[in-house]
């Protein structure tokens, strides 16, 4: 980050005495349980992608200077160079000679803010020691990173989930640039891809569309905010959001100018992506689908709903299909990879099982009582690469019915 770090500029918000040392020999105090301690409440933590200039920052700075009443930590996972609140960082860490463990600056609306160089759980870990400073994280990763490989760390993390909650993940698009970003990549990627297309001969790409970064943080979204409308036409701004709703046929898609949401709730904040699957969630993407993406697509399996003796083999399904990339009984099929997963799955004299992945990580639970609806038909969305191909059906359909 380029920010100045002359001492007549630090802002008097930032308050260096606050900020941890974060140490290996500074282990926090153990505080014994007993009758009177109240129960920690999970902290939910939204991760905000996006690539390069697509607005994050703009949305955290936007969110940081709104007042709606929460506390919020805001990580940010690189040192950026222009922004207000990643220049107090700089300017609170001058003295810093390495990387530290992230100092914190306290905001004029009650949230605080931190630098980390990597995201880890060894970052948000040193963020958990401040609980009860704030009630919700948001983590802005680097342009370049993907989504898919962050998620996980914060959803079944062991040691972190009894502190917090992935609430979702929310990706920032620049309508200006997006397409040009999904079709030819970006830097590496571009050069990539004409690489593959030297190696031919012929200048055409044999090992399939470009898999961009871009297609990484759209396809594991829980909401798209296709942002900078201001720099396209009506038109334009149509076919960027068919494209990334071709993509993702669950996330919810907004379109913003300079990241201002209409609602902080719902969007940004409290999305419940993880915890909770509802109907209302795979309505999209149960509406068909354009495939307007070479590379990515969304595809929903609809089946009757199964009984609780076809339980295993349901978890055999997706074991097989998440863990091995393959379908089950060496059904043949073309390549895939699956980027993301939900599902609601009526269980017939039982509860309807909810499932939920990423990448090759998955989880089932039981829905509660009240979101029951047996009769439903059972649906799986599957985004990824090569999802919308027959086999899985049939392969799904074999799978449950073999004795
Ligand atoms: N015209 C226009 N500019 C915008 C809009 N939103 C953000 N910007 C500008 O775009 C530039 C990049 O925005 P940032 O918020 O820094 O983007 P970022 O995603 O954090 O970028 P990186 O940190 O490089 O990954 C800044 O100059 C913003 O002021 C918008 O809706 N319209």
């Amino acid at each position: 980050m380029g920010g100045d770090s002359s001492d007549d500029e630090i802002p008097d918000l930032v308050q260096p005495g606050t900020i941890p040392t974060g140490q290996d020999d500074e282990v926090p105090q153990l505080v014994e349980s007993t009758a009177d301690t109240p129960p920690t409440t999970k902290v939910p933590i939204t991760i905000v992608t996006g690539y390069l200039g697509a607005g994050k920052t703009t949305l955290l700075n936007y969110i940081l200077t709104e007042q709606h009443g929460k506390k919020i930590a805001v990580i940010l996972n690189e040192f950026g160079d222009s922004i207000d609140i990643e220049k107090q960082l700089t300017i609170s860490d001058q003295n810093t000679t390495e990387a530290k463990p992230a100092p914190f600056v306290p905001l004029a609306n009650g949230c605080i803010c931190c630098s980390v160089k990597d995201v880890g759980v060894a970052a948000i870990e040193n963020l958990m020691e401040h609980q009860g400073n704030f009630d919700y994280i948001l983590l802005e990763t680097t342009g370049l990173a993907d989504p898919g490989n962050i998620a996980p760390l914060f959803w079944l993390d062991d040691g972190l989930g009894s502190s917090i909650f992935l609430d979702g993940i929310v990706t920032l698009v620049d309508a200006k640039n997006v397409l040009k970003s999904l079709d030819e990549g970006f830097g590496d990627e571009a050069e990539k891809l004409e690489e593959r297309k030297k190696e031919d001969g012929h200048g055409h790409d044999h090992k399939g569309p470009l898999l961009t970064t871009a297609h990484l943080q759209i396809s594991h979204a829980d909401v798209v905010l296709v942002n900078k409308t201001d720099l396209v036409s009506e038109d334009e701004l149509k076919t960027v959001v068919e494209r990334v709703r071709s993509i993702n046929g669950l996330a919810k898609i907004k379109t913003t100018n300079k990241s201002q949401v209409p609602q902080l709730e719902g969007l940004v904040l409290d999305l419940h992506a993880y915890d909770q699957v509802t109907d209302a969630d795979l309505q999209f993407a149960s509406k068909g689908h354009s495939h307007l993406d070479p590379t990515i697509a969304t595809s929903t399996i609809i089946f009757p709903a199964i009984s609780k003796s076809q339980l295993d083999a349901f978890d055999r399904f997706l074991r097989t299909i998440l863990w091995e990339d393959e379908l089950p009984d060496g059904k043949p099929h073309d390549k895939f990879e699956i980027h993301r997963l939900k599902g609601r799955i009526p269980v017939v004299d039982g509860n309807v099982l909810l499932v939920q992945g990423v990448r090759n990580v998955y989880d089932t639970t039981e829905a509660k009582t009240e979101e029951q609806n047996a009769d439903d038909e059972a649906k799986l969305v599957l985004i990824g690469r090569g999802v919308d191909q027959p086999a899985f059906r049939e392969s799904l359909i074999a799978t449950l019915t073999t004795k």
